[in-house]
C-alpha cells in the first residue's frame, strides 16, 4: 500500500447470479493521479465502478477503504458523494430538455429545496465556474443545444463541483470517477476534455477513468490497472510501458491490428446517390463501388453523421439512389422500404435505436431474421437459439449465453450482438454509424475481419465515424464533409489517421473562407 493513496478497493468480489463478475480485485488510487481501468468487454471495469458507486452489493470479505476509512458495504450513494467521490457515467446523467445551470444546479437543489432560486445569479456563478477552466458555455442554453464535448464538459465540472462541496473537498482532494467519458467525441474535442482533465488533477484530486483508447491512455494516464475476465492482471507505469506492452496485458496474448489489402481496381458501382440533400447544404452525388468500404468523417456538424440515416430513409432528405437497377425516390424512403431493398443500418444509439435491451441476445440478434425461423408450429426456438449461438460464437460475445436480456451485456459486447445481427444478413449496402464505438481492441479486429468478409462477398458499406483508426483501418475511400457537403476525397494508401485528421481541418477552415 502507498502512502499517499486515498482510496483502497482490497478483494472486490461480485456476483451476479452463478458469474462471478469480479474474482477479488485489490488496487489503491494516489492524490493528484490519473488512472486508468482497462480491460476487454466484460472484464468487470463498469462492475467494479458501480460497486464503488454504491449500485452494486459487493460479497462479503470486500473492503472499501476511503481516506483511510473503512467504509460500511455496501456504499451508500450519498454518503461516498459526501466523502468527495464524484461520478460521471457513460450517458453522462444531464438532462437534455433543461437548460446548462438547470443542470449544474439539480443536485443541490435536490438535496435542500429553497423558497427561491435567482437563476440569475447562479447562471452567473456557473459562468464563471466554466471559465475557471477556461470554457465559455452559455448557462442558459439546454443541453440538447450542445455540442457532445460541451455535454462531457458540463458533466465533468458538475462533478467536480460536487468534489469541492464535498468533506474531501475542503482540502482541494476528491476522486472524479470518468466511465468512457471519450467514445463520442473527435479527437480535437479529446484534447480538450483532456485539458480539463489535467486542470482537476493539479487541484490535488485524483481521476479514475475507464476507456478503450490505447492512445488516450498513454496520453493522459500516470498508471493502468487492467482486468481480465474480472481479474485484476496488472498495474502498469504508462510513462514507461509500451502501446504493444498495454494491449498484450489487456488481451493476454498476442493480437495484431487488422490490416486491410486495399486493391485499387475500379469497382462496378452498388449504389450511386444523385443530388442528395439534407437540411440547407447544397446537393452533392456520391457512389459506392461492390465491395467497396466508403468512410465518411468531418468536424462534429460537419453534416457526414445523416448520411447513413438519409439513405436509410430515417431522416429526411431528398434526392435519388439507383441500387440494382432501381431508381428509388429518397424523399419518399421508408426505413422499412429501404431493409425490404437490402439495406442495412446499424445506428450509433446502442440501446435506443439499434436494440432492445430487455429482449434476450437471441430475439435481437434473429430479428432480422425471423421468417427463417418461422415453422408450421409458430416459431423454431430452439433453432433461433442455434443461431444466436453461432453468431455469439463468431464474433466472440461474452458470456456466451444468449438467453440473457441484452441491456445485461457489457456495452462492448451489446454492440457485437448488433453487428452480428446485420451482417447475417448479407446487405447489398450496410450503413454505420460508430460500429464500434466502445467495443475493446481485440473484438475490434475481429469486427473490422467480419466487415471486410462481408466487403469481399460484394456488400457495399458506408461507414461514418469520427474515430480515424477505425477509418484507416477498414475504408478503401473517405469523404470528408464540411458544411454539410463532402469536400475532400482520400483514397488508398492517403488514407492515414494523420492525413484524414488534417483533411477535417483544411476543408472546414476552406470552406469557411469561401462561404464569406
Ligand atoms: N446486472 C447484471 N446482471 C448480470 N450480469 C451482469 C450485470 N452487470 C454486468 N454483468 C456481467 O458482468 C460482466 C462484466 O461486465 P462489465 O459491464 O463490468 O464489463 P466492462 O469491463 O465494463 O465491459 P465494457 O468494456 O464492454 O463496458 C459481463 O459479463 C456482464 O455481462
Amino acid at each position: 500500500m502507498s502512502d499517499n493513496a486515498v482510496l483502497h478497493l482490497n478483494n472486490i468480489r461480485m456476483r451476479f447470479g452463478n458469474f462471478q463478475a469480479l474474482k477479488g480485485v485489490s488496487l489503491s488510487i494516489r492524490r493528484g493521479e490519473v488512472f486508468g481501468l482497462l480491460g476487454q468487454n466484460g472484464s468487470g471495469k463498469s462492475t467494479l465502478i458501480k460497486v464503488l458507486a454504491g449500485f452494486h452489493q459487493p460479497e462479503e470479505g470486500s473492503e472499501v477503504i476511503l481516506w483511510g476509512q473503512t467504509m460500511p458495504l455496501p456504499l451508500n450513494q450519498m454518503e461516498i458523494k459526501k466523502r468527495g467521490v464524484a461520478f460521471v457515467h457513460q450517458h453522462l446523467g444531464l438532462i437534455a430538455s433543461l437548460t446548462v445551470v438547470e443542470n449544474m444546479r439539480v443536485t443541490a437543489l435536490g438535496t435542500r429545496t429553497p423558497w427561491f432560486v435567482n437563476w440569475r445569479r447562479e447562471a452567473k456563478r456557473v459562468a464563471e465556474q466554466f471559465a475557471a477552466f477556461g470554457l465559455s458555455i452559455d448557462p442558459f442554453a439546454t443541453i440538447a443545444q450542445l455540442s457532445p464535448v460541451e455535454r462531457a464538459f458540463v458533466a465533468i465540472v458538475r462533478a467536480f463541483e460536487d468534489l469541492k462541496a464535498s468533506d474531501a473537498g475542503y482540502g482541494g482532494e476528491g476522486i472524479l470517477v470518468l466511465d468512457e467519458p471519450t467514445p463520442f467525441l473527435p479527437a480535437e474535442d479529446v484534447k480538450r476534455l483532456f485539458g480539463l482533465i489535467r486542470s482537476i488533477v493539479a487541484s490535488g484530486a485524483s481521476v479514475v477513468i475507464v476507456t478503450h483508447d490505447i492512445d488516450e491512455v498513454r496520453e493522459i494516464t500516470d498508471r493502468v490497472a487492467v482486468l481480465r475476465d474480472g481479474e485484476l492482471v496488472d498495474i502498469l507505469e504508462t510513462k514507461v510501458t509500451e502501446r504493444q506492452a498495454i494491449l498484450d496485458t489487456i488481451v493476454g496474448s498476442r493480437i495484431d491490428a487488422f490490416a486491410k489489402a486495399r486493391g485499387v481496381e475500379a469497382r462496378p458501382p452498388a449504389v450511386t446517390v444523385t443530388g442528395i440533400a439534407m437540411g440547407r447544404a447544397a446537393p452533392f452525388d456520391l457512389s459506392i463501388g461492390e465491395g467497396e468500404t466508403l468512410g465518411v468523417t468531418g468536424l462534429i456538424g460537419s453534416g457526414f453523421a445523416s448520411l447513413p440515416y438519409a439513405l436509410f430513409g430515417a431522416v429526411r432528405a431528398t434526392g435519388n439512389m439507383v441500387l440494382d437497377g432501381r431508381s428509388i425516390d429518397l424523399s419518399r424512403l421508408t426505413p422499412a422500404a429501404a431493409q425490404a431493398l437490402g439495406l442495412a443500418l446499424l445506428p450509433g444509439d446502442r440501446l435506443g435505436a439499434a436494440g432492445v435491451g430487455s429482449l434476450s441476445v437471441t430475439d435481437n440478434i434473429t430479428l432480422p431474421v425471423l421468417p427463417d425461423h418461422r415453422g408450421l408450429l409458430g416459431l423454431d426456438r430452439p433453432g433461433m437459439l442455434r443461431t444466436a449461438g453461432h453468431l455469439s460464437e463468431l464474433h466472440d460475445v461474452r458470456p456466451r449465453r444468449p438467453e440473457l436480456p441484452l441491456g445485461s451485456l457489457s456495452g462492448g459486447n451489446q454492440q457485437k450482438v448488433l453487428l452480428a445481427k446485420w451482417l447475417q444478413t448479407k446487405p447489398r449496402l450496410l450503413l454505420l454509424d460508430e460500429p464500434t464505438q466502445g467495443v475493446d481492441f481485440g473484438a475490434r479486429q475481429q469486427i473490422f475481419s467480419a466487415l471486410d468478409r462481408a466487403a469481399r462477398d460484394g456488400t457495399a458499406i458506408l461507414c461514418a465515424s469520427t474515430d480515424n483508426e477505425q477509418l484507416e483501418q477498414i475504408c478503401d475511400r473517405i469523404l470528408v464533409f464540411a458544411r454539410g457537403r463532402p469536400v475532400v476525397e482520400l483514397r488508398g494508401a492517403e488514407i492515414t489517421r494523420k492525413a484524414i485528421t488534417e483533411a477535417c481541418f483544411y476543408s472546414e477552415s476552406q470552406t469557411a473562407e469561401a462561404a464569406e
